[in-house]
């Protein structure tokens, strides 16, 4: 009989052999396998519902694969940046209150030791948020509040980082900063996995790029990856794929032509 292994391979952080999940009847993801590794830098493209989120929350672990395995290199650490619109605004704490919450998981509130403190007036800082340490989370602009979920994972030390659409609903200013502040985490050694809509904008520039429609369609470099082939598989529609100054644009005439602009 052959022992199926609990870690991962040697070398990599989380490992997906064969995963299906589903939710309840046909699966959401199914047949996924894919390894994370340490200098990771990647971003997971695809179609509404074709189970970006899904496979975070496999990696991350807070769902079980209902078929298949995942691997976790032992005392993993993962942080994990939600998707803004899932979140319930409502809840009465300050940007201070809610990053400390995620240091304190385990033990009371609202008694956070000196130590604590320093830590997340740290962290605010070096994310650029220090001054509104104080407001309500839901008078953050959108990006300050991604930068405190970010602030949130970072406290963990994370040395796996996902996050759900980082960059969605901001501004192309606020979009940089993000995207910059990601490649120096992934610089200083965090591995990064992100979803994103946005072709053009992130998933070109980035060295790792993930197509899944339910199951993983391609992986790898984006100049293997953005073919037509390939985001036809994954989206389902025609897309061209043009060369400019070494990257690669993806370039929807289709949509162009239904709205009359082209
Ligand atoms: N908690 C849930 N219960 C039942 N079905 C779910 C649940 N979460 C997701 N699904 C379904 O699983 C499929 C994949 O959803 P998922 O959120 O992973 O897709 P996604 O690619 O992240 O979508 P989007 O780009 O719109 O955020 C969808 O059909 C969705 O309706």
């Amino acid at each position: 009989m052959r022992t199926i292994p609990s870690s991962p391979t040697e070398g990599t952080l989380v490992e997906l052999s064969g995963v299906d999940h589903s939710y309840g009847g046909t699966p959401a993801v199914y047949g996924v396998d894919l390894t994370v590794t340490p200098e990771e830098l990647t971003a997971v493209v695809g179609p509404s519902g074709s189970g970006k989120t899904t496979l975070l929350r496999l990696l991350l672990g807070t769902l079980r694969p209902t078929r298949g395995v995942v691997r976790r290199r032992p005392g993993l650490a993962v942080g994990y940046v939600p998707q803004l619109e899932t979140i319930n605004w409502d809840f009465p704490v300050t940007v201070r209150e809610c990053v400390l919450m995620a240091r304190r998981q385990s033990r009371p509130w609202p008694w956070p030791t000196r130590a604590e403190r320093l830590e997340v007036a740290e962290v605010l800082e070096r994310l650029g948020i220090a001054s509104v340490a104080g407001r309500r989370v839901r008078e953050l602009s959108g990006g300050q509040q991604q930068r405190m979920f970010l602030a949130r994972a970072l406290l963990r030390r994370p040395a796996l980082l996902l996050l759900d659409e980082p960059t969605s609903g901001l501004d192309l200013a606020t979009r940089h900063d993000i995207l910059h502040l990601l490649g120096e985490l992934n610089r200083r050694g965090t591995a990064i996995l992100l979803t994103t809509h946005d072709l053009n904008g992130i998933a070109t520039h980035l060295p790792r790029v993930i197509c899944l429609a339910r199951t993983v369609v391609a992986h790898g470099p984006p100049e293997s990856v953005i073919r037509p082939d390939i985001l036809e598989r994954t989206f389902g529609a025609r897309l061209e794929v043009l060369e400019h100054l070494g990257l690669r644009v993806v370039v929807d005439r289709e949509a162009g032509r239904r709205v009359g602009v082209s």
